[in-house]
């Protein structure tokens, strides 16, 4: 990924040279304290608390990504006076991927909904927002990634939209930007068409993480992307921009959305806005580890008690990229086992789970 970023940017020797320092430190040092003088300091020193000196493996792999993508920061001068501070090192991978003919057949595929009775439409437009989280950059660098769906091990279409009632406030927990944050903004628009939803929030990331994830900027160029293009995605990019601009879209990036914390850990304010939502939809791998606890659970114990620590009802729309995953039948477990595939990290396999 170092290298990939060094190919991508023109850095000089300093920023070379820290990345390479980071590199050597997260695979064969210990964890050092930031070293840069950005405005998360305090946050971060508690979060880096009882972990400073001690060797990177023996870190949690949650603890541990989340620091190295903070010190990846660090080390490009993000939040340094100088010609890198606010420059998003991951912007050309995400550009390239909004920019690429799959972005493209994505949205021209757009053409088709209005064909489709509602509930082929509802179907379609859940069907795209979890698929889209496939298409990963932190994940497609590992060597698991194999590209093939083979459908939901959990869940529906229909179960995720069973969840709302009452429309309301409902809360959406974005994950990659690019081609995944263009069906986030599909499911979206259909949410507030469809009056499911009054209002909604797209909840992205503070600062740039894991390659792909969202940040603010992401939104903005998306949505020019869709705005831009023509037919049932231009007709989408401007409603979904229409509703920016009257606040019936809200975008918030909360800084424990890039922290090395699940959401049992997360804080009252984000708690008390997610208490309020009719309900939350988390979208991708990270947040769903975040959100069921990042362990080696029994794959059967029930979804329900893994997010009972979550103030309202919730989807989570994932591919599996990590061994995290409950609310399975035995019966898939073992079906899913016998087949020999890594079905929970190589990315082909996808669930739809909800709580209300
Ligand atoms: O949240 P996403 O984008 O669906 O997936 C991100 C992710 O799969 O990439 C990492 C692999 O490097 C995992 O630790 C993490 O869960």
């Amino acid at each position: 990924m170092i290298e990939r970023l060094c190919a991508a940017h023109p850095f000089g020797p300093d920023v070379r040279e820290a990345l390479t320092a980071l590199l050597e430190e997260s695979t064969r040092g210990v964890v050092e304290p930031l070293d840069d003088d950005a405005p998360d300091h305090d946050v971060w020193a508690a979060w880096t608390e009882g972990q400073l000196g001690r060797p990177w493996a023996e870190m949690s792999f949650l603890w541990a990504e989340s620091y190295f993508f903070r010190k990846l920061l660090g080390a490009t001068g993000y939040f340094a006076p100088g010609p890198w501070r606010g420059v998003d090192p991951f912007a050309p991978m995400k550009r390239a991927e909004l920019g690429s003919d799959g972005t493209a057949e994505t949205l021209a595929a757009l053409d088709s909904l209005p064909q489709l009775a509602d509930a082929d439409r509802d179907t379609a437009v859940v069907q795209a927002a979890v698929w889209g989280n496939q298409a990963d950059l932190a994940f497609q660098l590992s060597t698991d990634a194999s590209g093939t769906t083979s459908g939901l091990v959990s869940g529906s279409a229909e179960e995720f939209w069973s969840l709302f009632g009452q429309a309301g406030q409902v809360h959406l927990v974005a994950d990659n930007a690019a081609g995944e944050l263009s069906a986030d903004l599909v499911l979206i628009d259909r949410l507030l068409t469809t009056g499911r939803a009054e209002a909604v929030v797209l909840h992205v990331k503070p600062n740039p993480y894991y390659v792909s994830d969202a940040i603010p900027n992401d939104v903005i160029e998306v949505l020019h992307q869709l705005v831009g293009s023509a037919g049932e995605a231009s007709a989408i990019g401007h409603r979904v921009q229409d509703a920016l601009r009257d606040g019936r879209i809200a975008v918030r990036a909360h800084p424990f959305f890039c922290a090395p914390r699940e959401f049992s850990d997360m804080p009252d304010d984000l708690r008390a806005e997610f208490s309020s939502a009719a309900v939350t939809i988390f979208k991708g791998d990270l947040n769903y580890r975040r959100l069921v606890g990042d362990r080696h659970w029994e794959p059967t114990r029930p979804f329900a008690d893994a997010v009972s620590h979550f103030p309202s009802p919730l989807a989570a729309l994932r591919v599996l990229k990590s061994e995290a995953v409950v609310g399975l039948s035995a019966d898939t477990v073992s079906s899913l086992d016998e087949g020999g595939e890594a079905w929970r990290t190589q990315g082909s396999h996808a669930l739809v789970q909800t709580r209300s």
